[in-house]
């Protein structure tokens, strides 16, 4: 069922109780990167041009309902306040009389910013009085935080059950574009899951299966799958409690004629280390006591000529360790063949591999970076979102 949206609401002179998703990262004091701020930007600057009074609110990092210095909102009051071309205010508390006050001083087209929501102890226990004492705050809800809509806290699905709400543009944007890709996908379509873990990725393979043409795998939960192969791997990442699970992959991937693509070679590594003794070697010979740390030229290479023949992939979690320099050669071919293929329309998953494309310098030419990480892997999953769920239809 369709959510209604930010468009279909008249928020003329209204308060509107905006939740974005602002939590970047952060470098001592300063905004490492701005992508979600700028991403809530056609929100923001619709709601001031139709004349609301803009109240919004966001978490940052995982404070657990204290005060955390580091995690206050004033750097991000003032990068908004650079981005939307006028004045935010900023509340230093989440909730209460001063809040209340400063409400009480907006006029249309103002916007201010409350303190980091997760200062708050109701916050993520998604408690019922805080929900109350935000939706006083204001006359309608609007989520726009696509990244944190996995998340059924008091400023994410709470407040929404006590204000007539709707979704932003992220938030649609986001949902067309996901939801297009898994429902009626161009083919031939392909998924690409890395990262480290099978068991946080088991509900997206699963649920893939059913949709893709080919499913390729990397990073370090492809080595379970190596070894479900029968072949040994030293000592890369291992989940054996998953070997069963992995053979059930493979064996629905062939019933439903999915092409499933796993690493051919690897490179591997003597130690976890960036100065570690590196080689190449054939997936069958991964030696004993070494790590499976990127996959190899010849896998990077078959990676990349599936991307280039397909009309759609999805990526989501990177090839190999591409945080240390002698393990990145994998997470960057994958990156590169998106970026040069032409026909292909790139969906990024969010989180890890987002952050890799744009440590290649690469985002630009993907067609579309989500600016969900957990939530984009839910949402692959086939999970309701229960930031989503709670809007009005
Ligand atoms: N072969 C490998 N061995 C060990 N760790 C690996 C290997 N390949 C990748 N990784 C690590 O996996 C981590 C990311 O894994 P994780 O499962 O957390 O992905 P993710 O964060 O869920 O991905 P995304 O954020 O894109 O959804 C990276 O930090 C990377 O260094
Ligand atoms: O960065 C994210 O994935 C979102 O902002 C959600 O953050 P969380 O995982 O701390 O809930």
């Amino acid at each position: 069922m369709r959510k209604k949206s930010i468009k279909d609401l008249d928020v003329q002179g209204k308060k509107v109780f905006c939740r974005v998703d602002f939590n970047v990262p952060m470098n001592d004091g300063t905004i490492a990167d701005d992508t979600r701020i700028r991403a809530a930007l056609p929100t923001i600057r619709h709601l001031v041009d139709q004349g609301a009074i803009v109240i919004l609110a966001s978490h940052m990092g995982r404070p657990k309902g204290n005060v955390v210095e580091e995690l206050r909102l004033a750097p991000i009051a003032k990068k908004l306040e650079e981005l939307v071309g006028k004045n935010v205010r900023y509340s230093k508390e989440v909730i209460g009389e001063d809040v209340k006050k400063q409400v009480s001083e907006l006029e249309a087209g103002d916007i201010l910013l409350l303190e980091n929501v997760r200062f708050h102890p109701g916050e993520e226990k998604n408690d019922e009085e805080l929900a109350k004492a935000f939706a006083e705050l204001a006359d309608i809800y609007v989520n726009d935080a696509f990244g944190t809509a996995h998340r059924a806290h008091v400023s994410t699905e709470g407040v929404a059950k006590h204000l007539p709400s709707a979704a932003g543009f992220l938030i649609e944007k986001e949902l067309e574009v996901l939801g297009n890709a898994l429902s009626d996908p161009a083919r031939p379509f392909t998924a690409i899951i890395g990262g480290a873990k099978v068991k946080d990725k088991i509900g997206v393979i699963d649920n893939l299966l059913d949709k893709v043409d080919n499913l390729i795998i990397g990073g370090g939960l492809a080595f379970t799958f190596v070894k479900a192969q029968g072949y040994e791997i030293g000592d890369s990442l291992l989940e054996e409690d998953k070997i069963e699970l992995a053979k059930t992959f493979m064996e629905k991937a062939a019933s439903k004629g999915v092409k499933f693509l796993l690493p051919i070679d690897a490179i591997v590594a003597d130690a976890f280390s960036e100065q570690a003794n590196v080689k190449v070697v054939d997936i069958d010979s991964i030696p004993d006591g070494w790590l499976a740390l990127d996959i190899g030229p010849k896998t990077a290479e078959l990676y990349s000529n599936v991307i280039k023949d397909s009309k759609l992939v999805i990526w989501n979690g990177p090839m190999g360790v591409f945080e240390m320099e002698p393990f990145a050669q994998g997470t960057k071919a994958v990156a590169e063949a998106l970026a040069e293929a032409e026909n292909t329309y790139s969906i990024i998953g969010g989180g890890d591999s987002a952050r890799a494309v744009e440590h290649f310098s690469l985002s630009e030419k993907m067609d579309h970076i989500s600016t969900g990480g957990g939530a984009s892997l839910e949402f692959m999953e086939g999970k309701d979102l229960p930031g989503i769920a709670a809007l009005d239809e």
